[in-house]
């Protein structure tokens, strides 16, 4: 749901109903935010990475974050994630403080680069069992419950053919694949991606996309870095431009005028004009 959308739903009228009968119109409680940063600050040493980043995106949204190199991307995921400990701020998914929420699995990561050495004697489907339950527990006897979710998440992908295939032996946009049907088996309800179209060839790009579009459907709410300006409208509706703070959090076209791009990407507009045909 873009911010436009939420605006005009916020002034939508009352019903007939509710307008005729006098009575107070009864509102379910607002449904807390999937991802939600206050005044969040992040550095390393005397780096300042991130600092008075406040953002929210809504349940079921797929929201884009771009900026150019070294604006904080990777570090706001790092933050999220808790694998970087800000300075300053607070985080929270489904409004469940992020630490409690990522104990409970509630928040799912596509990582940029393979977490996993690709010499590494893991399987597909052993990789996708880590979204159930963590590398730490990989000797664990799986449950029926558990084999069916990884294979449900590895043929969503399109990889059911190579559950049992070495994780190394790989193309680099398949194994972008796999790490999707990770965050799939784990069934998250917040999915943070960084980068996860970087080196994919049009057809996992495809894929991947298409499973984007459902589990928003579903509800899960996406924050998802991405360089190329002109896939992000296919992707997503709303975006984020970050230059170590928010700039701007609007609809994808907004975003994507010029002038914003300029701004955020530090060059001037008839340049911008010609990153985005
Ligand atoms: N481990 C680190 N130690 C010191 N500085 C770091 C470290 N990681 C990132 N930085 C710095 O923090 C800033 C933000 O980096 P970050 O990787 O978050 O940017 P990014 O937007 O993800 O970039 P890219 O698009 O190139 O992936 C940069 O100035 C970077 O050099």
């Amino acid at each position: 749901m873009t911010p436009l959308v939420r605006t005009l739903r916020a002034a939508a009228p009352p019903s007939p109903d509710t307008a005729a009968a006098g009575a107070a119109p009864v509102c379910p409680p607002p449904e807390p935010p999937g991802i939600e940063a206050r005044d969040l600050a992040v550095s390393y040493r005397e780096v300042v990475a991130l600092e008075d980043v406040t953002l929210r995106v809504e349940p079921g949204d797929l929201c884009g974050l771009v900026g150019m190199n070294g604006a904080g991307k990777s570090t706001l995921f790092k933050a999220l994630m808790g694998v970087v400990a800000p300075s300053r701020g607070e985080i929270r998914f489904l409004g469940v403080p992020a630490e409690r929420a990522r104990s409970r699995a509630l928040v799912g990561y596509v990582p940029q680069r393979d977490e996993v050495d690709a010499a590494f004697p893991l399987s597909v489907a052993d990789v996708v069992m880590t979204g159930r339950y963590g590398y730490q527990n990989l000797l664990r006897t799986p449950r029926p419950a558990d084999r069916e979710a990884v294979a449900a998440a590895l043929d969503r992908v399109g990889l059911a053919d190579l559950a049992h295939r070495q994780i190394g032996a790989l193309s680099g946009g398949q194994r972008k694949r796999v790490f999707v049907a990770r965050a799939l088996a784990q069934e998250a309800r917040v999915l943070l991606l960084d980068e996860p179209f970087a080196g994919v060839d049009r057809d996992s790009e495809a894929t991947i996309i298409a499973v984007l579009h459902d589990l928003s459907d579903q509800g899960v709410t996406m924050l998802i870095a991405e360089h190329d300006l002109n896939t992000l409208p296919r992707i997503c509706s709303e975006a984020i431009l970050l230059n170590r703070t928010v700039l701007l959090h609007a609809d994808v076209q907004t975003v994507l005028r010029p002038e914003n791009l300029a701004l955020a990407f530090g060059i001037d507009t008839a340049r911008a004009e010609e990153v985005v045909r």
